[in-house]
């Protein structure tokens, strides 16, 4: 995804900058001490680290869950501390794991909550209660009138999603979100929240514990350490490979070759000419496509030779050792 500021920008969608903020709990507890962060405009983030680091506390802090006691915050040109809070969380929608849905409220109500704080028609707000559940994926007369305890767990994190958007939010925050539910369910749900943010292009910040998660949904990912202190900031592909301090390296782990693979597209610069030879039994990966994927075709087909296409004509080949090189980064 371009994350370049400014330009991808989605509807109402505002930047965030964390300047220097800090939070010092009343019992002297240093959550986060001075971390600086910017967000551009439509730009997913996402916040990793151990327990304890800060993630959770820097998300509350954006929309005033938590008070910071140092710093500022700004959504697009607004200091957030300047604010009325209730009106600031209006603007910003909120996912939580196990999504905290009321659970004596129905599907459509649950979703309507923040419409019908802000005082929308009734018209208005069914209108765009069922477009909600239709973008997540949720059929409006079928699912409009269930209680959440008749949902699956997948089920009521997309209603949790569909909620968070309802007033059209410049901001979305996302701590946890996929992780209440199961491996197989987590990955649909991300794929399928992919595709979402790809239409509607918020700006999100999302705290996970999950790399892999981090990896397929950040355009950016910050790594944090104890005390909110900001160990690195890069794309996925950056992150993974040229950790920028030993304690990246050894956070994004010893299969971080592998991860980097299925994050480098192939590109014309690490072909080789086709072979002379007219070899045709090779198997075939799209230029642009995965590294990851092509070193799957060749351990399938059991060669070191691939031949890579573009629009379905051979252009180059492939071979096992630069894979492998594409995956030792630095
Ligand atoms: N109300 C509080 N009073 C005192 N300390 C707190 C309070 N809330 C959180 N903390 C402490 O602040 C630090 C950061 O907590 P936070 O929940 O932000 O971390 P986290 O990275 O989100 O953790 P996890 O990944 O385990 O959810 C921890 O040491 C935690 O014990």
């Amino acid at each position: 995804m371009d994350v370049t500021p400014g330009s991808t920008a989605g509807h109402g969608a505002a930047s965030i900058t964390l300047d220097g903020i800090g939070k010092r709990y009343p019992d002297g507890t240093e959550a986060v001490r001075k971390l600086s962060l910017d967000v551009a405009a439509g730009e997913l983030v996402v916040l990793i680290g151990p327990s304890g680091c800060g993630k959770s506390t820097v998300l509350r802090m954006i929309n005033r869950l938590i008070e910071p006691t140092a710093g500022r915050i700004l959504l697009g040109d607004d200091d957030v501390t300047r604010v009325d809070p209730v009106a600031l969380r209006r603007r910003i929608g909120y996912v939580i794991q196990n999504v905290g849905l009321f659970p004596h409220q129905t599907v459509a109500t649950n979703v309507a909550t923040v419409p019908g704080l802000l005082g929308w028609s009734r018209a208005r707000t069914r209108e765009r209660v069922d477009e909600l559940l239709e973008l997540v994926g949720l059929e409006p007369a079928q699912f409009g009138r269930r209680y959440p305890h008749e949902l699956s767990g997948g089920q009521r994190q997309r209603v949790g999603v569909a909620r968070a958007l309802a007033a059209d939010p410049v901001v979305l925050l996302m701590d946890e979100p996929f992780s209440a539910v199961d491996p197989i369910v987590r990955t649909r749900l991300q794929e399928e929240f992919l595709r979402l943010q790809a239409e509607v292009r918020k700006t999100i910040v999302l705290v996970t514990h999950d790399l892999d998660e981090a990896v397929r949904l950040g355009d950016r990912i910050a790594v944090l350490s104890e005390g909110g202190r900001l160990e690195q900031y890069d794309t996925p592909a950056a992150l993974l490979g040229s950790p920028a301090s030993p304690f990246v390296r050894e956070f994004v782990g010893a299969d971080r070759g592998i991860r980097r693979l299925a994050v480098t597209p192939l590109t014309r610069e690490v072909l080789d000419p086709l072979p002379t030879d007219g070899a045709t039994d090779l198997p075939t990966v799209p230029l642009g496509g995965s590294a990851y994927d092509a070193l799957g075709a060749l351990l399938t087909s059991a060669t070191d030779r691939a031949l890579v296409t573009e629009d379905g004509q051979p252009i180059g080949v492939l071979t096992r050792a630069r894979v492998l090189n594409l995956g030792a980064g630095d």
